[in-house]
């Protein structure tokens, strides 16, 4: 197994020299590895919006390209180039819902306490997801450009949204000033199961599907309505908001 930092551009080229070298190329590239955030944009530094950036946009990009023009390194080192090459590759980006609609103060704001610690039940205010929101748009339109430019190579592009799964992504999270967050939200407790995901990312693959939503129907729906009705989407969201913030006093 090969492990590196996806924030360590360094570190990314050396593994995928080192998989290349290994394996000779790779068939499957799964941008899976991401972490999520909890905070308001008036507390956040932008060294931690950065950092959110950092993990789950530029390191996935930069996996997928691997310093293209890098000069150490040569062309055949490259991830794309040597797919390119072959004329065969599936690139496949695990973006989210939040790729395709920004939501405020998220409705979910009792939490299940991964340890009942005093600093842990602070944080139950900081519930903004702007910057996951943020990256996984970048996500979402990169993959959507470099699935237009691959097709003429025959290479496949697949960009995942998924809804809440049972992981641990917000007890992961970082919080506006970069400490872990540490909570299991309700909303990833009650999230799907990795499992039945992963299956249905594999599927996806294998009928090489461009784009998949894999969430319930609301989700789903708020989409559309984003697209058709923004204004509204916008007014329900801004709503959502001054809920939020009024129960909760941020
Ligand atoms: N869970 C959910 O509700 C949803 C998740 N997603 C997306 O699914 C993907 C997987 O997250 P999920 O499994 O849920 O969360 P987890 O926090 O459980 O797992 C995150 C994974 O990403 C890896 N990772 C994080 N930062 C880095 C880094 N800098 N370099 C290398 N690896 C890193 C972690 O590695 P390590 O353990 O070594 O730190 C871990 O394997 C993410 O992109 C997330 O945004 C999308 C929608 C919903
Ligand atoms: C035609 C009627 C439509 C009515 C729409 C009303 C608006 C409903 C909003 C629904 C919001 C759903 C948000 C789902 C967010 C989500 O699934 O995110 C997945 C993640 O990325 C989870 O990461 P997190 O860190 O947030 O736990």
């Amino acid at each position: 197994m090969v492990t590196f930092d996806l924030t360590d551009p360094g570190a990314i080229v050396a593994a995928a020299a080192e998989i290349l070298q290994c394996f000779g190329c790779v068939d499957i590239l799964v941008n899976n590895a991401g972490i999520s955030y909890r905070g308001t944009v008036m507390d956040t530094t932008v060294d931690v919006d950065k950092r959110v950036m950092e993990t789950n946009y530029f390191g996935p990009v930069a996996l997928t390209k691997v310093e293209y023009l890098s000069k150490p390194l040569p062309l055949s080192s490259a991830l794309l180039p040597s797919m390119i090459k072959r004329r065969q590759g599936h690139i496949v980006a695990i973006s989210s819902i939040q790729g395709k609609i920004s939501i405020p103060f998220r409705s979910a704001c009792q939490h299940i306490l991964a340890e009942n610690s005093q600093s842990e039940s602070s944080r139950e205010t900081q519930l903004s997801e702007y910057s996951n929101a943020a990256s996984k748009h970048a996500t979402q339109a990169f993959f959507d450009c470099l699935r237009a430019e691959m097709e003429q190579y025959e290479i496949e592009v697949t960009v995942i949204s998924p809804g809440y799964i049972h992981t641990n992504l917000s007890i992961n999270a970082i919080t506006a000033d970069g400490s872990r967050y540490g909570v299991m939200d309700k909303t990833t407790a009650q999230g799907r199961s990795p499992v039945e995901v992963a299956q249905d990312i594999l599927a996806a693959v294998g009928k090489k599907k461009k784009d998949v939503i894999l969430a319930d129907v609301l989700p789903s729906l708020a989409i559309y309505l984003r697209t058709l009705a923004p204004g509204l989407f916008f007014s329900l969201m801004a709503s959502r908001a001054r809920k939020e913030q009024k129960s909760k006093n941020i």
